[in-house]
């Protein structure tokens, strides 16, 4: 795969003060690369040094292969940008701001007016694009944006919290449409506040503290978080031997046991967690080494990426 974005060491600040303290990043050509961060974390800024819109206070920025503070127009053509907020024309129509942004990236008339509809439609926007950008509603702006940002066919798009304050449903659609655009092959580079959203992508990284606390394919950064993966028993009777046969099992690396009594019946129920490298694997080991003893529920525990951004960023 080759790296279409490259970052080393790359530092910037504002005022003294510095944002991103030296980020090392690869991104490969044909993925979803999402930027994940609370706000403030300087997610919109490394957006702004990849697409050349700011240079760094230290440290490299490539974007195939070129310094982007220094493209010209035909570089500038293989990229999209999405930025934050609305910049596009509110006194224009859809099909209007769409047609100007096409004629700034030079595309001459006929293949302008195919791909001003190609990509009206695929932004569900073809039957609004008489509306004036000033009438349509936030979500509507914001697929006029992408839709502003994809019509001269970039091979790299930035988008920068596309789905910012959008309802699941169209967020939802938004990343549908990252996965139609990856699987045509375009590299997309996007940030987001929404943790969740991380499992969307195929890559991750983690901006907490001006630096990449980590990166990596969602389950990556999941298995590295919590050690592997997590298997929640619960069996009859007081916590102690079964938990300790389990512990010996081959693929079990850590068990935590905790003593519960039934609300029903006061009687003792011991839960058993186990950190295990692989649930398949490990499960069917569990049942036969707990064969005769009383399982009163068995389950893969799949933590929140919520949970998984929390221990990373915590160390
Ligand atoms: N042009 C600028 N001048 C001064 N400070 C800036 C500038 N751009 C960004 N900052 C500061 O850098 C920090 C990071 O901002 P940035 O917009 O990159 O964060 P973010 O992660 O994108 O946040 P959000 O999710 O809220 O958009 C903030 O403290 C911000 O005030």
């Amino acid at each position: 795969m080759t790296d279409v974005i490259q970052a080393e060491g790359v530092a910037r600040s504002f005022g003294g003060e510095e944002v991103l303290k030296g980020v090392d990043l690869a991104v490969g050509e044909g993925e979803i690369f999402g930027l994940i961060g609370p706000s403030g974390a300087g997610k919109s800024t490394l957006v702004r040094l990849l697409t050349g819109y700011l240079r760094p206070s230290r440290g490299s920025v490539r974007v195939f292969g070129r310094d982007p503070a220094s493209f010209g127009a035909a570089d500038r053509r293989r990229i999209g940008f999405m930025p934050q907020g609305f910049v596009l024309y509110e006194g224009l129509s859809v099909r209007q701001n769409v047609n100007f942004a096409a004629g700034l990236y030079g595309m001459w008339l006929g293949k302008r007016r195919r791909r001003v509809r190609e990509v009206l439609e695929f932004t569900e926007l073809w039957k609004d694009r008489r509306k004036a950008a000033s009438k349509l509603s936030g979500g509507m702006q914001r697929r006029l944006q992408l839709a502003a940002a994809l019509v001269h066919e970039p091979q790299l798009l930035f988008v920068d919290e596309p789905t910012a304050n959008l309802d699941p449903i169209l967020r939802r659609k938004f990343w549908d449409g990252f996965g139609v655009l990856r699987d045509m092959g375009r590299t997309i580079f996007v940030t987001t506040q929404y943790v969740g959203e991380a499992e969307l992508c195929d890559r991750v990284g983690l901006l907490s503290g001006g630096v990449l606390a980590a990166v990596g394919t969602p389950e990556e950064l999941r298995r590295r978080a919590f050690g592997g993966e997590t298997i929640e028993l619960t069996l009859g009777g007081e916590p102690g031997r079964l938990g300790r046969q389990l512990g010996a099992l081959e693929g079990v690396g850590h068990v935590v046991e905790v003593r519960e009594e039934n609300p029903a019946d006061g009687a003792a129920t011991s839960v058993v967690r186990l950190v295990v490298e692989d649930a398949d694997v490990v499960l069917p080991r569990a049942f036969e080494a707990l064969r005769g003893a009383e399982v009163r529920s068995a389950d893969v525990i799949h933590p929140s990426f919520d949970e998984v951004f929390l221990r990373l960023v915590r160390g």
